[in-house]
């Protein structure tokens, strides 16, 4: 499929922004802090969920000095589009979570399906605690279960369709230096 890079260029130079770098960065930091506080001595297995958890999960992990260890699962719902659909896993986890502490990192709670469904296999797995930590929560009420939250969250942001700092837009924007939420949606 061709690109309209003159498109992508547009979309971001009218997209309002959210948050800048520096508060982003300073959310992570406290989501860094909290996790540390709550896992320093549990030895967890972090998933990273490709592509969307790529960044954040990279910044999250300089503040978790203690051990642990690091790996990714890929599951996918939006393909492009603005709405989701179907859960698509490209990768499972493949590592044995039996008895471990598992945190599965993203970049976005939104409707909640994607993190309701690793959890789940995480579970399955024989996992002995699973927790979740998200970018951004997205406030609306379309959640896959009615006040659904991620154990630990950086962001609140209102119910438009957002990129950078790893979302996308049509593919594109994953390395937008902000939060930018699309001109009219
Ligand atoms: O809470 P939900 O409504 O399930 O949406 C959240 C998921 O959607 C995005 O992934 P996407 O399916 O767009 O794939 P991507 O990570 O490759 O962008 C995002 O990275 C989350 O994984
Ligand atoms: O607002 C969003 N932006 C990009 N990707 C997403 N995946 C779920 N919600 C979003």
């Amino acid at each position: 499929m061709s690109v309209d890079l003159d498109h992508i260029r547009q979309v971001r130079e009218e997209a309002d922004c959210l948050y800048n770098e520096q508060q982003i960065e300073e959310a992570i930091a406290n989501m860094g802090k909290a996790i540390t506080e709550q896992l320093s001595d549990s030895n967890p297995l972090i998933y990273c969920v490709m592509n969307g958890g790529l960044v954040i999960t990279g910044k999250l992990m300089t503040h978790l000095q203690f051990p642990l260890e690091a790996s990714y699962v890929h599951a996918t719902r939006y393909r492009d589009q603005l709405t989701g659909g179907q859960l698509n896993w490209k990768v499972r986890p493949t590592q044995d979570m039996k008895g471990r502490t598992v945190v599965v990192v993203d970049d976005i709670l939104d409707e909640g399906h994607t993190l309701d469904a690793i959890v789940d296999f995480c579970k399955e797995q024989g996992a002995e605690k699973v927790l979740t930590a998200v970018l951004i929560d997205k406030k609306h009420d379309r959640k896959a279960r009615p006040g659904m939250k991620a154990d630990f969250c950086g962001l609140d942001i209102e119910d438009r369709y957002i990129f950078g700092y790893g979302l996308d837009y049509q593919g594109y924007w994953r390395n937008a230096n902000g939060i930018f939420a699309l001109k009219g949606h």
